[in-house]
């Protein structure tokens, strides 16, 4: 599914009225029927009792056409009005005229006292204040209101996305709505599917309110959900050679569990042949833990990271690969940065460069730019900052903006990781991954997806298709394995544990519950 800008959306809806003939208000009209539904579905209307909290614009018009259908539902209803009434426009001006003939309390709020006995004692809230169109930190009345909806303990369905959070970025501005039940209208923004507004929505469904398909699926939409295609099937007659061959340069002292992870999760992501090259004294303790790695003992610093005269064995290594994996647990003594410098010039191969040897190229973005095979970054938001020049809170609030921006810059492929890590191609196209949970927040997480990546490429998908399979499958582990282990206390060890179960389960068919989950938003 499509994911889309306040813009997009915008622009969606402008064509939908200009050129299809669509009325704005069949539009709100079916934005609101959809909403009406899902109230029904999850609270019951008839007998039961409602708010609805509309501000001044087209969210607050879903709202009246949301009432206007409980009371032709046998529901009680009660709107509460946030804005000036002479703000209206359109298709929302239309509805609230509708709304002052029928038998609807209306309410112009003027004190937060006046809705305290009402929310006591209804039995849902319906949040039509803010939709896409809200621009700035939410305060005064409006903030007061949210924090009585917020404090309620009632249930909550909000129209379009919940109050108060950025449809482009999810963030909260300032306050924000707590749903239990969102009803977004044409495509899901990207605000509703991104940390913290995600968590703010509850549950997501959207309704296309009668785009026809080629609006919504249109190639001008870069933004989707990761929802890879199946894996290729094994070939029965396989060997190790032809399931891949990656080379892992990776470790440095103190830094024993990132090389194994990463060699490791390729071989239990199903990959072929996994070399390490890893500096020669740690390599008879990561061997107890990975004795199917194949290792390539190399020379070290003083301080125990790879030297740079490796340079020639690594090179000529790597030429013999199908993917190198440069970065995991290399450390940051400059030697070894200068090394990581100039293999990323000259390695042949596809390249995934990850952890310290982000922070290596970091400085000389140029050597990216420069390469000739495909290039994939795995940072998270600390190493992303120092790729992108940018802080850590402007990238909060251009995730994806940024993203596209790299990706196109330095032509590389790049996962920015975190809850719902992102995907950036170098054409502009973003996809948003929902498998994982907070329990992978956890050290050595990135080192497996480095080798589950490596794994997809190795069993034949392209590199972009790749990404997106390893992205998917490590975040599908380490639900599996959180399912049995449970969140708190996971550590990439149990990531790994649960990559074949992973990889069994994406080809056998998912439990119903994840794929739900994984689909982002119910279709209504
Ligand atoms: N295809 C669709 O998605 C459809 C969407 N609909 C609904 O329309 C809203 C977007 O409507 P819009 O009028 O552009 O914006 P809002 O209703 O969100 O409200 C804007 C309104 O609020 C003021 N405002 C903004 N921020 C603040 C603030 N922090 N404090 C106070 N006031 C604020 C702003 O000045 C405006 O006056 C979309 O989300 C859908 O719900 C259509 O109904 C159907 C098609
Ligand atoms: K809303």
């Amino acid at each position: 599914m499509r994911v889309c800008s306040v813009q997009e959306m915008r622009a969606m809806d402008r064509y939908a009225i200009e050129n299809l003939a669509i009325p704005e208000e069949v539009l709100m009209e079916n934005a609101g029927l959809a909403s009406a539904a899902v109230l029904n579905r999850e609270i019951g209307i008839p007998g039961k009792r409602f708010v609805v909290f509309c501000g001044g614009g087209n969210n607050g018009g879903d709202g009246f056409v949301v009432a206007r259908k409980i009371l032709s539902d046998g529901g009680s209803v009660k709107v509460f009005l946030l804005s000036d009434p002479g703000k209206f426009q359109g298709a929302a001006r239309t509805n609230l005229e509708i709304m002052k003939r029928l038998s609807v309390p209306l309410v112009r709020v003027d004190s937060p006292e006046q809705i305290h006995q009402d929310i006591s004692h209804c039995q849902g809230i319906v949040d039509a204040i803010f939709g896409t169109g809200l621009d700035r930190p939410v305060g005064g009345l409006f903030k007061e209101v949210i924090e009585r909806i917020n404090a309620s303990g009632k249930k909550v369905l909000s129209l379009d996305i919940p109050s108060g959070i950025n449809g482009d970025t999810g963030e909260v501005l300032g306050i924000a709505v707590q749903a239990d039940y969102t009803v977004t209208f044409g495509l899901p923004k990207i605000g509703n599917l991104l940390y913290p507004g995600f968590a703010r929505g509850g549950k997501l469904s959207v309704c296309h309110i009668s785009f026809p398909p080629d609006l919504q699926e249109g190639p001008s939409l870069k933004i989707c959900l990761n929802s890879p295609p199946p894996a290729p099937p094994r070939d029965p007659d396989a060997h190790k050679g032809s399931m891949g061959e990656t080379l892992f340069i990776a470790g440095a002292a103190n830094y024993f569990g990132a090389p194994c992870f990463a060699a490791l999760s390729f071989l239990k992501a199903g990959g072929g042949y996994s070399r390490l090259a890893a500096p020669a004294s740690m390599i008879p303790s990561i061997a107890q833990k990975g004795g199917e790695i194949v290792f390539v003992p190399q020379r070290e610093t003083a301080a125990g990271s790879l030297s740079g005269d490796n340079y020639e064995t690594l090179l000529s290594l790597s030429a013999k690969m199908d993917m190198v994996v440069l970065g995991p647990g290399l450390s940051l003594e400059e030697e070894t940065q200068a090394l990581v410098r100039t293999l990323v010039q000259e390695i042949p191969c596809p390249l995934l460069i990850d952890g310290d040897g982000l922070t290596a190229v970091a400085s000389r973005l140029d050597l990216i730019r420069e390469r000739k095979a495909p290039t994939i970054l795995t940072p998270h938001l600390g190493e992303m900052a120092r790729i992108s020049g940018k802080s850590v809170p402007e990238i909060r609030r251009n995730r994806i903006g940024l993203l596209q921006e790299t990706a196109a810059d330095l032509q590389a492929v790049i996962v920015l990781k975190g809850a719902h890590s992102l995907i950036g191609l170098p054409d502009g196209r973003v996809y948003v991954n929902l498998s994982g949970n907070a329990g992978m927040a956890t050290a050595g997480s990135g080192d497996v997806l480095t080798g589950t990546i490596a794994a997809m490429y190795g069993q034949g998908l392209p590199v972009e298709e790749a990404v997106c399979k390893g992205v998917f499958l490590h975040g599908l582990s380490g639900d599996l394995a959180a399912e049995v282990r449970g969140e708190d206390g996971m550590t990439a060890s149990d990531i790994l544990d649960f990559l074949p179960e992973a990889r069994k389960a994406d080809r056998a068919g998912l439990p119903e519950h994840l794929r739900r989950r994984y689909a982002g938003a119910e279709v209504l």
